[in-house]
């Protein structure tokens, strides 16, 4: 059966992957023209299997614009999940919390976007446009779904989620490296809740193609918006950020948080 969901999983988070039924498992590099992941805590793997008895496939370890690859590089899967006749996306990632109120650990539903990326011209639909997929200038005033928003934001309160989800806008900067503390603010009186640096580019490529997305930001760490902290992130925190949920937060991310996610029937 062939998907009609896929997942995309952040920095650390691959492991929700475990959770399908009937797995399985190709290597991205066994996939014709898929780049190669490069960083800790991405695998790099494609998984399909059932999710609560629906076909799904989980792309464990994502691309990223800081690995030397463009944005329509690291976009390429999205077109392949539509062309396989996927509807929904679901793209998750790890990122540093700007809204003060955040804390480690917190879930924020994508309301939606800023990227410093695009606003600079790195926009992956950039050069001829191919109609096959969508149309010239595609609307992103209505990239994350509100159906699928409120659906999920229900979900978290049946579920008793409610203390530590939250909504809110992901901003893009390219990375590798972190922000300064100027950058984190200034991201922060843009309207920013957190920032990363990913995701961005595959809600474009998947609009463009009609499918309809939901994107969770895990909080792995606070951003730094003050001289006097003496917090500094780093990937080992960002990768840590599961397993302190499970452990230190005791906060059901995994693999219970996937209740959260609505599939299509
Ligand atoms: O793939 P995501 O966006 O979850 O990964 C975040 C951003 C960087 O790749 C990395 C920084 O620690 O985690
Ligand atoms: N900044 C950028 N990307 C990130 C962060 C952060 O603080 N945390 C996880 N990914």
């Amino acid at each position: 059966q062939r998907p009609k969901t896929a997942i995309i999983c952040g920095s650390g988070l691959g492991g929700l992957a475990d959770v399908l039924d009937n797995k399985t498992i190709f290597p991205c590099e066994d996939i014709p023209h898929f780049p190669r992941s490069t960083v800790a805590g991405h695998i790099g793997r494609l998984v399909f299997g059932d999710l609560s008895g629906q076909p799904c496939v989980c792309m464990q370890g994502r691309f990223h614009y800081y690995e030397g690859y463009s944005v329509s590089t690291v976009t390429f899967p999205i077109r392949v999940f539509f062309l396989l006749g996927v509807e929904i996306l679901i793209v998750t990632n790890a990122a540093g919390g700007l809204n003060p109120h955040f804390q480690v650990g917190d879930i924020m539903f994508i309301r939606d976007h800023i990227s410093m990326l695009g606003l600079g011209g790195q926009n992956p639909l950039r050069g001829p446009n191919d109609e096959r997929f969508g149309v010239r200038f595609p609307c992103m005033s209505d990239a994350y779904e509100q159906d699928l928003l409120s659906l999920a934001m229900e979900s978290a309160q049946e579920l008793g989620f409610l203390s530590f989800v939250r909504e809110g806008v992901y901003c893009l900067q390219a990375g590798p490296s972190y922000e300064t503390i100027a950058e984190c603010r200034a991201l922060h009186a843009l309207g920013g809740d957190a920032v990363g640096m990913s995701t961005v580019p595959e809600v474009i490529v998947a609009r463009h193609c009609g499918l309809r997305v939901l994107g969770i930001s895990l909080i792995t760490n606070k951003a730094v918006m003050n001289y006097n902290s003496q917090e500094k992130a780093n990937h080992e925190e960002v990768l840590a950020g599961e397993l302190q949920l499970i452990l230190e937060l005791g906060k059901p991310l995994h693999p219970n948080a996937w209740v959260c996610i609505p599939l299509p029937s």
